[in-house]
């Protein structure tokens, strides 16, 4: 029997650590994993388990209150793409909707200067204890993805403090994902196949579901690992490492069983230009406006964006088709 495609794990423990050379070594392994496949699993003493549980109560709570109710923090009706994502409202590929609903919660930028369409204040919905508590989570994971983005410059050969100061008001978003179980409903897609567009995103999820495209253009089953969270790369880390890491293809099917997940998208600012940062390599990617890159896609997959752009209220700039990283001549499904 062909033993089961594992991914890399990596200890970031000591990226926290005081010696240069520990975040060197967890910087070299971070590098190895990313360069192979893209994904990897990741664990550490910083990842604080009790915040987990907290988001998965609050989600489960939320995703159980009737349509309307959830409806009135509807993501159509925010400034900055945050709120509730119904069933359908999300499409990748012509004619499919996903089988799942979402919370998205984005970085919540109040002042009234220098909002962006991903920038603004994030809606909530009347629930008490939620917002805590998935700010709270948001406020750790985005934490540990600045010890990443340290990680990974020490990983690509810059100075260890290279994105600290192009993160200052990251649209990095947090979304709690629910894919309901229908025994009875068609066989569609959880979530269609896409690669994400941001520079690393950090997963946690109750139940198995996600799969990957391997270099082979199969699709390959990521099992769970406790105490661990999947790591993978977006577009804009692959830009920014020349094509060293690739924004893996993942798609999650029908589920077998009723199935949270929560991803962090790891962003930098909004106006941040992302070109390939490697020294002494001839760039093999255009540059791009991150955030505008972030709003583009995200324009081409949400429905009531897409009514704005086909009414002529939204006009998309240097949009690039949604297929655009990642394995390119791999299967699609
Ligand atoms: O639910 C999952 O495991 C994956 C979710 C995902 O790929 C996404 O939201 O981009
Ligand atoms: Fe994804």
């Amino acid at each position: 029997m062909t033993p089961r495609p594992v991914l890399p794990l990596v200890d970031v423990t000591l990226l926290a650590s005081d010696r240069l050379e520990d975040r060197l070594a967890v910087a070299a392994a971070l590098d190895q994993a990313c360069a192979q496949t893209g994904f990897l699993y990741i664990r550490g003493a910083q990842l604080d388990a009790a915040l987990f549980r907290r988001l998965l109560v609050r989600a489960e709570a939320y995703f159980s209150l009737d349509q309307a109710t959830k409806m009135r923090s509807y993501i159509g009706g925010s400034e900055n793409h945050s709120g509730y994502v119904p069933v359908g409202e999300e499409q990748f590929g012509v004619g499919t909707s996903d089988l799942k609903e979402a919370y998205d919660v984005n970085f919540d930028y109040l002042p009234a200067t220098g909002r962006r369409p991903l920038l603004g204040p994030n809606i909530w919905p009347d629930m008490p204890g939620f917002r805590e508590d998935v700010q709270a989570y948001y406020d750790h994971v985005t934490g540990i993805g600045r010890q990443l983005f340290r990680g990974f410059a020490l990983a690509l050969g810059l100075a260890e403090n290279h994105f600290d100061a192009y993160l200052q008001n990251p649209p990095s978003q947090l979304r709690l994902i629910h894919y309901p179980f229908d025994a009875s409903a068609e066989d569609r897609p959880g979530i269609g196949a896409h690669t994400d567009y941001e520079c690393f995103t950090l997963l946690f999820a109750t139940a198995p579901g996600l799969q990957i495209v391997d270099k082979n253009g199969d699709w390959v089953d990521v099992p769970l690992i406790e105490d661990t969270m999947i790591m993978n790369i977006g577009d804009m880390m692959e830009i920014l490492s020349n094509g060293r890491y690739v924004a893996t293809r993942h798609r999650v099917k029908k589920v077998p069983e009723e199935r949270y997940s929560f991803a962090l998208f790891h962003a930098c600012d909004y106006d941040y230009v992302v070109a390939p940062a490697v020294r002494g390599e001839v760039p093999r990617y255009a540059p791009l406006k991150g955030g505008e890159h972030l709003f583009n896609q995200t324009a081409q997959t949400f429905a009531y964006l897409k009514r704005k752009v086909a009414r002529g209220e939204l006009v998309l700039a240097d949009a690039v088709p949604l297929d655009s990283f990642g394995q390119r001549d791999m299967a699609r499904a």
